[in-house]
């Protein structure tokens, strides 16, 4: 019923073991590449998104196989975020699908009950990636309708290739793949520390500096404060404009609010009445440098993936002048920053919020579904389904809840797909087999 690699040497084996669970069943001494028949769906990324479809999938009894690059599950959270890190919407919205947060977890999760959680949803639903396996390349394979899937472990000290073959490509590595660092001008003679927000842990070495920290997004917000808390001096660059909202109105999430409001009024009242709340209880903070977009959060939010930051604490510190906000960059010299208004600072070292972009151009090949940004091009709701069994999860920059959607459309599709076609090779025998050597050619060539 699991999944059923299979190496592409041996065809009675690979006739054999359909409908069996076998994990590599031989390695191959011949080649330094594997081949790997995949009896369902290859998902790549074990990040929420990934472990959401994997658990769909396993409720349905789809076999499956995940490809992880990282060597743990949700990588971006164990590994590329720094200590304070809470979640920033309510937990009721950031669950995943059929198994809800434990009872006792606060408002706000902190990132590690969010990890411990991800790691029982996963040991839950008996789901075990391929750790260590980054996809190189995808290729949908028109001669036999099946998609090539190739990788490279990351782990072995001489680098093992594998190719997996299979019918659906679940694409689930996230909006946040890659760390977008600009190029500036002099920054390569900036002579302190220059590290980006993914790599960011905490300002405890860094009290008593000055820090020049670039974007002022969730994460340019976050690490200002965090440098604040640790008795150090950050400059946050504010280049254009920024959505300041406060998490809470009058005790209830703003984004619950945002939420409810969407369904009875249009986009644009929603996104006026959020920032009249804004004006009334953050006051008006373009007075600090922190201009607003002239489209409001929410459509900022849709049109150009811009969140817009809920307040945690950063504000309060800007008012008090602990966070200075700084126009933007004009070039960097030893020791310090030239602004676009002249200005000149001192600096010990930069932190650059910069942000994060999708990877999936470099390496999902001839593809008409995924824009250059590597996010699909049709809108929410459509954007998790493409041609030829292609399939994306958590794209729709709508954080947790969206990948959570995403991923049930995505398992319930499969396996409607997956069911009919086994149906259908269980009543002709025959034209299985003609499908293994077909697989069997395409791999030879
Ligand atoms: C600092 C930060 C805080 C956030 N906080 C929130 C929040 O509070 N609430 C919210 O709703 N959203 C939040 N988000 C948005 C975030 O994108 C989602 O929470 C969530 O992580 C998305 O899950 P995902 O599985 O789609 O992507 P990811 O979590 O990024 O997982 C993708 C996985 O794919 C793997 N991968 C990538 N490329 C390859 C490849 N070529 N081969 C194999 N594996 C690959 C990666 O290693 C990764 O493990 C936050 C994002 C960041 C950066
Ligand atoms: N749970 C939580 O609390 C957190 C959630 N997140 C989420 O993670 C995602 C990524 O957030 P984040 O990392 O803040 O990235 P964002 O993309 O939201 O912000 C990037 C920032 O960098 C600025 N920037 C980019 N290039 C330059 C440049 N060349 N010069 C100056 N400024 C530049 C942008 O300015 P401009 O707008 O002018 O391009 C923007 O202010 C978001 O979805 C966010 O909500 C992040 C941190 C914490
Ligand atoms: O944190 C993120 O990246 C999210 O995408 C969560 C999110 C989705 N829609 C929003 C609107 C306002 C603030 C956060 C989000």
């Amino acid at each position: 019923m699991y999944n059923t690699p299979i190496t592409c040497l041996n065809i009675p084996n690979m006739l054999q073991t359909f409908g069996h669970q076998h994990h590599h069943l031989h390695e191959d001494l011949f080649f330094s590449r594997r081949c790997i028949w995949v009896n369902g769906p290859v998902i790549v990324g074990a990040g929420p998104s990934g472990l959401a479809v994997a658990a769909g999938l396993k409720q349905q009894g789809v076999p499956f196989i995940v490809l992880e690059r990282a060597n743990c599950i949700a990588s971006l959270w164990q590994n590329r975020t720094y200590d304070r890190l809470k979640l920033h919407l309510p937990k009721q919205f950031c669950q995943l699908p059929s198994f809800p947060f434990p009872e006792d977890f606060p408002e706000y999760p902190t990132k590690y009950q969010f990890i411990n959680y991800l790691e029982s949803y996963a040991e839950h639903f008996n789901i075990n990636p391929h750790f260590n396996e980054a996809v190189q390349s995808a290729k949908y394979d028109e001669t036999f309708g099946l998609w090539r899937v190739k990788t490279v472990s990351t782990s072995a000290s001489n680098p093992v290739e594998v190719e997996y073959i299979c019918r659906w490509l679940v694409v689930a590595t996230g909006e946040n793949a890659e760390k977008v660092v600009p190029d500036f001008k002099g920054l390569k003679e900036f002579s302190g520390p220059v590290t980006h927000a993914c790599d960011y842990k905490s300002g405890e070495s860094c009290q008593g500096k000055s820090v020049l920290v670039v974007g002022c997004g969730n994460s340019g917000m976050e690490v200002s404060l965090d440098l604040c808390n640790h008795n150090a001096h950050p400059s946050m660059v504010v280049r254009s404009s920024v959505h300041v909202l406060p998490r809470e109105v009058l005790g209830k999430s703003t984004f619950e609010l945002a939420v409810t409001l969407i369904k009875w009024c249009p986009l644009w009242m929603v996104d006026k009445i959020l920032l009249v709340l804004a004006r009334l209880i953050l006051g008006n903070v373009e007075r600090y440098g922190l201009k607003r977009p002239s489209l409001g959060p929410l459509e900022l939010k849709n049109i150009a993936g811009k969140t817009p930051v809920l307040d945690s604490g950063a504000l309060s510190k800007i008012r008090s002048r602990d966070i200075k906000v700084v126009p933007g960059i004009k070039r960097f010299a030893p020791g310090r920053v030239e602004l676009v208004n002249g200005e000149n600072m001192q600096i010990d070292s930069v932190i650059l919020a910069t942000g994060y972009r999708s990877n999936v151009p470099s390496w999902l090949k001839d593809n008409d579904f995924f824009s250059e940004d590597g996010i699909p091009k049709n809108p929410f709701p459509n954007g998790w389904k493409g041609k030829a069994g292609l399939y994306a999860v958590g794209f729709t920059r709508r954080g947790l809840s969206g990948a959570s959607l995403d991923a049930i459309s995505v398992a319930l599709d499969i396996a409607k797909r997956w069911k009919e076609e086994t149906k259908q090779t269980r009543k002709s025998v025959t034209g299985q087999h003609r499908r293994c050597i077909h697989i069997f050619r395409a791999i030879e060539n």
